[in-house]
């Protein structure tokens, strides 16, 4: 599966803690990031992730490419509710094509943890047939 991290400056250790935790789960997976928050696991765990650039220079919008193209496949995105982010736009729009395209997002660790567990169970299978059959193809 296809998975993206992104974490506002004051989730940030909040992201490397549940990444940590859950290491030998998304150790099989593609894995994505916008770049501080990659940066921030890479140094913390034994992942490799590819980074995009930081969130307020572009990295969200980066990530909602791939999501318009329906090939991600789980986001966990830990924002800032208490704080005013200076590329709120980049943010929303990111969370709106994961609604267009009904990609599941975590924007909380509770919410991470079930879709991690989910993850785990197997419960993404249905991604597999959504990467099979993209829109537009025959
Ligand atoms: O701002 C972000 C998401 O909106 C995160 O970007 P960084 O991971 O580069 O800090």
């Amino acid at each position: 599966m296809n998975i993206a991290f992104i974490a506002h400056d004051r989730k940030k250790d909040e992201m490397v803690n549940f990444v940590t935790a859950y290491e030998h789960v998304f150790e099989g997976h593609n894995l994505y990031s916008t770049g501080t928050t990659g940066l921030r696991i890479m140094e913390q765990t034994n992942l490799n992730i590819h980074r995009f650039m930081s969130g307020p220079l572009g990295g969200d919008q980066q990530i909602g490419a791939l999501v318009a193209q329906n090939e991600m496949d789980l986001i966990i995105f830990l924002r800032d509710p208490l704080m005013a982010q200076p590329h709120e736009p980049d943010i929303i729009a990111l969370l709106r094509l994961c609604d267009v395209q009904g990609i599941p997002v975590a924007t909380n660790v509770a919410t991470g943890e079930l879709l991690v567990r989910a993850l785990q169970r197997g419960d993404f299978a249905w991604r597999e047939l959504v990467h099979k059959y993209k829109p537009g193809e025959a």
